[in-house]
């Protein structure tokens, strides 16, 4: 299997950088349902340009390109101890040519190995099968959506929602009830895979496997179809919208399956992945290694065709009020914000996330963070020819996990405006009314999009943090993110999530009885 090494970096960078014809033509046909103009259908743009950027400059579609879990069938008597060290080989290849970022930490020490390799990483699922090929799938799904799985056990009292039975309409509460507990923190919109049934483990290994169906197939079972149909229809009605704007698409696939379970366990396992919903598949030969054939490539019939690029930009162009900000940002620019508001920096940002903020809440900042902004990001980087840094992909990451320090730290470093995305809580929405300061969001994934708003990097800190935690120093021209929460204590994701919460109640009586 001479080939298999290459072909396996193939299929890991067409994962990661080039998504496939169905999951864009469900963002196409979601971009179609929101009103022009709004900040869902902006959002929606935004993503459209980065999914074309990525494909361009074969760089990844989101900065985060999670776990790499590879499900894998081989004829019986092929060497799965030599496809697994070639797939180790390939990913660490891949992470070189910042195709995938660095992300294998360990749990303990918070040490990242650096190329993507640790105990227990790759996920590699293999299976016997009686045909002459391999299948080897992909799928790469981030931390952010991951963060968002859910598994109910029935029976079960939800939000909104009231009882969830051992029974299909159970079953219906808990699904919907999924879509909303997630709001637009696992960067809606997205796709949901459910799992019915298993165990703990096999329900959420189920419900992942869900996501390997393609957008527009029909549930061969019709009860399931049925179910599906329904979430489609009405999770959209939540009205979260991308980002959790606000808007009409939320949920862009659902892929329902079950299996059976023992007599006193009834779970409901649903695992959703952003929209930034990067599978793959190859069959490879297992005489070469040579990739025969690709599993989601096909385009599916009757979906929306792409709309240009000029097109949306001038939509989104019209309709927004655009305020530009220049660090160190004065207290009196920050106070004049509104939520709705549209801001571009320009400047000089730095980034922060998980482990900069703890440390931060007990040390100094090694640079004066004064009127300053922190984005909460963890880039993929890469040293030129000249030893330079260049930003690869930088989208933002779920802002929620600094909850608990970011109005402190605001206060303790006079910080003016965080950007991250999906919003944040009441501790913080009183920091910033308090200190002054505001809650930028970026769109979720956006990683070329944001990478191109670079201009340069100024250095960076805390490298011992590894690549994506560390403190970078950048320069950003024009990096637009929408005020989501301002310094009068309004906030967006507060007022989205409880509409949708009213209109979950909706939800309430039985359907499927
Ligand atoms: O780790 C990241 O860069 C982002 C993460 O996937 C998230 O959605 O929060
Ligand atoms: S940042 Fe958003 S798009 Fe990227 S992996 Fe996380 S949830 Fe997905």
């Amino acid at each position: 299997m001479r080939a298999l090494k290459e072909s396996l970096l193939e299929l890991i960078t067409e994962t990661s950088t080039n998504l496939p014809p169905d999951v864009r033509a469900a963002v196409r046909e979601g971009k179609a349902k929101e009103d022009a103009g709004t900040r869902s259908a902006l959002a929606l743009s935004t993503i459209s340009n980065n999914i074309t950027m990525a494909e361009e400059n074969v760089s990844p579609i989101c900065q985060d390109t999670g776990m790499p879990t590879f499900y894998v069938h081989v004829p019986v008597g092929v060497n799965q101890l030599e496809i697994t060290r070639q797939i180790k080989a390939a990913i660490v290849e891949a992470t070189k040519t910042g195709k995938l970022r660095p992300n294998s930490v360990d749990s303990l020490t918070g040490a990242n190995s650096g190329d993507n390799l640790g105990e227990g990483v790759p996920v590699i699922h293999y299976e016997q099968w009686e045909h002459d090929e391999i299948d080897v799938r992909l799928i790469l799904k981030g931390g952010g959506c991951e963060n968002k799985n859910i598994q109910y056990s029935l029976p079960c009292e939800l939000e909104g929602l009231g009882r969830a039975g051992r029974d299909l309409d159970g079953i219906r509460k808990c699904v919907l009830h999924s879509v909303y507990q997630a709001q637009g923190q696992g960067c809606s919109a997205g796709f949901i895979g459910v799992g019915i049934g298993g165990d703990r483990t096999t329900g959420y290994e189920l419900a992942k496997k869900q996501l390997f169906r393609k957008v527009y197939d029909t549930n061969a079972n019709p009860d399931l179809a049925k179910l599906e149909d329904y979430i489609m229809e009405h999770a959209n009605e939540l009205s979260i919208g991308t980002m959790g704007f606000g808007g009409n698409t939320t949920l862009l696939g659902c892929k329902v399956g079950s299996m059976h379970r023992i007599p006193a366990s009834f779970y409901v396992s649903v695992a959703y992945n952003c929209w930034a919903f990067r599978r793959q598949g190859v069959t490879l030969s297992p005489e070469t290694g040579e990739i025969t054939s690709w599993l989601y490539k096909d385009e599916p019939e009757g979906t929306l065709q792409e709309s240009s690029v000029e097109e949306t930009e001038s939509v989104s162009k019209e309709s927004v009020r655009e305020v530009v900000l220049t660090p160190p940002i004065s207290e009196e620019a920050i106070r004049s914000l509104k939520v709705g508001d549209v801001v571009t920096i320009t400047g000089g940002i730095h980034t922060g996330r998980d482990a900069l903020h703890k440390y931060l809440m007990d040390h100094d900042s090694p640079v004066d963070l004064t009127g300053g902004v922190i984005y909460h990001c963890g880039p993929v980087m890469l040293k030129d020819q000249d030893d330079k840094w260049e930003v690869k992909a930088a989208g933002p990451t779920t802002s929620i996990r600094e909850e608990p320090y970011q109005s402190d730290i605001i206060k303790k470093f006079g910080i003016r405006a965080v950007i991250g995305k999906g919003g944040m809580g009441a501790k913080t929405l009183a920091g910033l009314k308090d200190h002054g300061a505001v809650y930028l969001n970026a769109i979720g994934g956006a990683a070329q999009y944001y990478a191109d708003c670079i201009t340069g990097v100024d250095g960076v800190d805390f490298m011992d943090f590894g690549v994506p935690e560390a403190m970078w120093h950048l320069q950003v021209e024009k990096f637009t993110a929408i005020v989501t929460m301002d310094a009068h204590g309004n906030s967006l994701h507060r007022d989205v999530e409880s509409t949708s919460l009213e209109r979950l109640a909706k939800f309430k009586d039985p359907v499927f009885s």
